[in-house]
């Protein structure tokens, strides 16, 4: 009864279609958990139904002890249930300052129309300031967000979503569209992210998920068919053959 976050008997069906079987997981405070699967296996339909964009056709979604399953998506960020999107959300024009600054001011519940007057507000700027820091953001918090590399805006929108006070933090593919060559620096940021925060991750990228994670959940076809740490999860023989076969023969995993 320890776990921050738990989902029971979760399912989703669209039509006839069983996209999201049964699930049952949790997650205690400072987790950090890998869902990996094949393409349609269920995995963002999984967030959407953790985080109120979709309700579940059964099971519940319990954080801190309470049932949040009937609550919509904003009251679930309130309690802190948040997410990132596969795909940013951003403004070009304003910078990873300015969209920071925003969202811990909409988190306060001020007034965002007069941004400029909590500019010079100290513990807002430290805030943020902190909070880009954390995701090795400060050299371009003045740029535009059009004018910056785009691994900096996947990191920008972890930003946002920290600014939030996430107790549970949802990231859905933080390295798609990223050039390997800016892998490293989504790593190191997510190295950084703060101790306590349960952090639940879907990546592709299984070099990424294997440095990341502590343990691993595999979703095939809308069921969970594997649960564990990353070092067993390559030599599971189902795991294996519905998605991790390639990966493993590359880099000859026993
Ligand atoms: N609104 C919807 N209506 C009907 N079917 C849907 C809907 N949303 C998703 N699906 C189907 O549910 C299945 C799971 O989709 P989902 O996007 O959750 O998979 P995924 O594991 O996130 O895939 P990917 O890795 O490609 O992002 C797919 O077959 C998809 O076509």
């Amino acid at each position: 009864m320890s776990d921050l976050f738990r989902v029971e008997g979760l399912t989703k069906n669209f039509g006839g279609l069983a996209v999201s079987r049964e699930i049952s997981l949790a997650m205690p405070a400072g987790e950090r958990l890998a869902l990996i699967g094949p393409n349609g296996a269920g995995k963002t339909t999984f967030v959407n139904l953790v985080t109120g964009q979709l309700q579940p056709s059964a099971g519940r979604v319990v954080l801190n002890g309470e049932d949040v399953t009937g609550l919509g998506a904003v009251e679930r960020v309130r309690k802190g249930l948040v997410r990132t999107f596969q795909v940013t959300r951003l403004f070009s024009d304003m910078t990873p300052e300015e969209h920071v600054t925003l969202t811990v001011l909409q988190r306060e519940r001020k007034a965002t129309r007069i941004l400029s007057r909590f500019r010079g507000n100290a513990e807002v700027a430290g805030e943020v300031e902190g909070l880009l820091g954390t995701l090795g953001l400060l050299e371009v918090a003045r740029r535009k967000v059009g004018e910056i590399a785009y691994g900096q805006q996947r990191l920008l929108e972890i930003a946002i979503a920290l600014a939030l006070r996430p107790k549970v933090l949802l990231l859905d593919e933080p390295a798609a569209g990223v050039p390997s060559s800016d892998t490293p620096r989504i790593e190191q940021a997510l190295e950084r992210l703060p101790p306590e925060l349960a952090v639940l991750m879907i990546e592709h990228d299984m070099d990424l998920v294997f440095r990341f994670a502590k343990r691993v959940v595999v979703l095939a076809a809308g069921e969970i068919i594997f649960k564990g740490v990353p070092s067993e999860v390559a030599a599971n023989s189902r795991v294996r053959e519905a998605y991790l076969g390639n990966y493993a023969n590359a880099r000859s995993v026993a």
